[in-house]
């Protein structure tokens, strides 16, 4: 099987970043974590992926600032590639339409939650990318 193409939106406000939480629904990764985001569509631009997650999942347009270099982890199930963008919020209050709940946190506070494998890579170095201190 070919890797599955993920992008995900680091959305930045006023010193926090928004993560959500998968659903306790036994699936792949449930109750973790996460940035939201999701699997790119056939014939999709990465940033199209991002706008429609972003909008799906939480009903919110974003502004894109920079982004990580991609990276890769293998799951039982399949290999994934992540995409990470910085963002900024431009539009829309966050509800949780695809998961159990939000919340923005600053970077001092995310170690306390437990994010999926594949983030691990560069979750600790975040802070060298993000516009303005987030602790
Ligand atoms: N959204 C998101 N997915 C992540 C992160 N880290 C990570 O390993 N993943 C994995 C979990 C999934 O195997 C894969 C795709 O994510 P997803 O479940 O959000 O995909 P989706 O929104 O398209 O949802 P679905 O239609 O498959 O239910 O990426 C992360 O920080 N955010
Ligand atoms: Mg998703």
């Amino acid at each position: 099987m070919p890797p599955v193409q993920v992008v995900i939106g680091i959305v930045v406000e006023r010193g926090r970043v928004l993560i959500t939480r998968r659903h306790d629904d036994g699936r792949h990764l449930a109750g973790f974590w996460e940035f939201p985001g999701g699997k790119v569509e056939p014939g999709e631009s990465l940033e199209d992926a991002l706008r429609r997650e972003l909008a799906e999942e939480l009903d919110i347009k974003v502004s894109v600032r920079s982004t990580l270099q991609a990276s890769t982890h293998d799951y039982p199930s399949a290999t994934v590639v992540l995409h990470p963008f910085i963002c900024d919020l431009s539009a829309g209050d966050p509800k949780p339409l695809a998961s159990q709940e939000f919340r923005w946190v600053t970077l001092t506070e995310l170690p306390d939650y437990q994010f999926p494998p594949a983030n691990a890579a560069w979750l600790k170095s975040l802070a060298d990318h993000l516009p303005q201190a987030t602790t």
